[in-house]
């Protein structure tokens, strides 16, 4: 297969994959939202938690709601743990990885924060220790995961929301899990300022 080939496949197969979770998704996605904005003008927070692309994806989404996403508004509270590099190396040193996260929502989370936890496979122990740390606190949780959700789905409660990318190819479920992000920040801004007007 030439390069060409194997390039077109790889973006046929990211458009389909789309295409088969936006039923699906929809729904939660919505949930999160709706979530979200309940906790952040109620004085409460967004933690978010994820490994390798994952990790990445937090701090993408911290910073849209921190600054900005598309349109101008004062900024969110939002909070990835997965950038204090003396706090991951102190927790993975002294305890184990499996702990960064978990130490952290039990020291940084309140009650009515919303964990936002990210795994593709929702196997990463680091991710189900961070949820079950987050419900200790009294905090609901949006649970990004694909391939069944794993582990995850045993351990979310009735008011967390699960948005379970319906593929099992990492790379994929990653390039839905950062579309979902994208409607999650666009959402929040409709909520709060209402429809775009020719201004914006
Ligand atoms: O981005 C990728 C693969 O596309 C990797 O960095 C990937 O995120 C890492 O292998 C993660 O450790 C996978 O963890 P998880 O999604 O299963 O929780
Ligand atoms: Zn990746």
């Amino acid at each position: 297969m030439d390069l060409i080939t194997r390039v077109t496949h790889q973006f046929d197969e990211s458009i389909a994959a789309k295409q088969q979770a936006t039923e699906e998704l929809a729904g939660p996605i919505a949930e999160a939202i709706e979530l979200m904005v309940g906790a952040l003008t109620n004085g409460s927070k967004v933690l978010a938690c994820g490994n390798g692309g994952s990790a990445a994806d937090c701090q993408h989404f911290a910073a849209e709601l921190v600054g900005r996403f598309e349109r101008e508004r004062p900024g969110l509270a939002a909070i990835a743990l997965t950038t204090d590099t003396s706090a991951l190396t102190a927790i993975g040193n002294d305890y184990s990885f499996n702990e960064v996260y978990s130490k952290q929502v039990a020291a940084i989370g309140q009650p009515g924060d919303v964990l936002l936890a990210i795994t593709t496979s929702g196997n990463s122990k680091n991710i189900t220790l961070a949820i079950e740390a987050a419900h200790q606190r009294e905090m609901q949780v949006v649970a990004l995961t694909g391939k069944g959700g794993g582990q995850v789905t045993n351990l979310l409660q009735e008011n967390d929301i699960h948005i379970c990318v319906p593929h099992n190819r990492t790379a994929r479920i990653q390039e839905i899990h950062l579309l979902s992000i994208h409607c999650i920040c666009d959402g929040i801004d409709l909520v709060l300022l209402g429809e775009e007007n020719d201004e914006d």
